[in-house]
């Protein structure tokens, strides 16, 4: 599963040299952080809205916006998908609760 976002996290700093008119990816980071945000917030509401109408293919293709967006910030950010694999794999196995304590020190 990694390995999708490994590539595409590669595909999206590739981009950082890309010319605007060539590239999806390239006009946004032209745009500049707000662009990225705004697309973000537009993709979390489709998310949502996909959730309530209930139709799995939705769900799916709505989040695959969301996520690709968030990737897109992190990329913008010089941050990579790994960074984010990491802090989920840390969290992995300690309790909703235990984070929030950790979260809370
Ligand atoms: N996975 C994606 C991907 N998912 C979504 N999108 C873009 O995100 C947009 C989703 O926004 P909307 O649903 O609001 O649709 P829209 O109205 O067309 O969006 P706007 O043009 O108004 O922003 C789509 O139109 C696509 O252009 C993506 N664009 C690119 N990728 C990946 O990124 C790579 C690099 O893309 P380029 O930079 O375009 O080569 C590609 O090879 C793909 O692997």
């Amino acid at each position: 599963m990694s390995e999708v976002l490994e590539r595409l996290g590669e595909v999206l700093e590739a981009r950082k040299n890309a010319d605007p008119e060539s590239s999806y990816v390239a006009k946004l980071y032209d745009k500049g952080l707000d662009a990225i945000l705004k697309k973000i917030g537009e993709e979390a509401t489709e998310t949502v809205m996909a959730a309530k109408d209930g139709v799995p293919e939705k769900i799916i293709y709505e989040t695959a916006d969301l996520w690709f967006h968030s990737l897109v910030l992190l990329a913008h950010q010089g941050l990579k998908p790994q960074d984010v694999l990491d802090e989920l794999d840390r969290r992995f196995g300690l309790s909703g609760l235990e984070e929030k304590a950790r979260r809370d020190r």
